[in-house]
């Protein structure tokens, strides 16, 4: 007989992108991603962390400071490295994010066709990038819906 606590589709997905995440230099947030297509293969992974030639040794982890001194100034989001990651299209395919996309991901997600996000953390939600962010998402015909491990929570635009 088959073992029967074998990881779900969807778990197995947020897993990868919850253990991408722990690839992250930053010391205060750290964000996995996965992009999945309809065949439910794999296509690209990403993490939070600085661009190629930027030390995650000299370049600041600072959150706060003047704009060159912050982490902000530098940081590539885990959506835009794992879109920027893909070799193939991503154009019809799903993310799975620790964390619900801020504005400027989401506007990546829109313009290169990924349909759905499925996210874990919503810790920003009811900031003003999060309010942008559903916005866009609506007005574009994207779903996202927020997964406990193995459990979905919430649906927004279903099919
Ligand atoms: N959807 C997101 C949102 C944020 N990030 C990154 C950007 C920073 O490295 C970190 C947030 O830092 P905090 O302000 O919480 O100290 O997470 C991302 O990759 N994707
Ligand atoms: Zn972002």
């Amino acid at each position: 007989m088959k073992r029967s606590e074998y990881l779900s589709w969807e778990e197995y997905f947020m897993g990868v992108a919850s253990l991408s995440a722990q690839r992250s230099k930053d010391p205060n947030t750290q964000v996995g991603a996965c992009i999945v297509n309809d065949e439910k293969r794999i296509i690209s992974i990403g993490y939070n962390g600085f661009p190629r030639g930027a030390s995650d040794d000299t370049f600041p982890w600072e959150k706060e400071g003047g704009v060159v001194d912050t982490k902000y100034a530098y940081v590539v989001h885990a959506e835009a490295n794992a879109i920027l990651n893909a070799r193939t299209t991503v154009s019809g395919s799903t993310v799975y994010v620790t964390l619900f996309p801020c504005h400027e991901c989401t506007k990546l997600i829109i313009q290169s066709g990924i349909k759905e996000i499925v996210y874990a953390s919503n810790k920003y939600k009811n900031t003003e990038s999060h309010k942008a962010a559903l916005k866009m998402l609506d007005a574009a015909g994207v779903k996202y819906r927020q997964m406990e491990f193995g459990e979905i929570i919430y649906v927004k635009n279903p099919k």
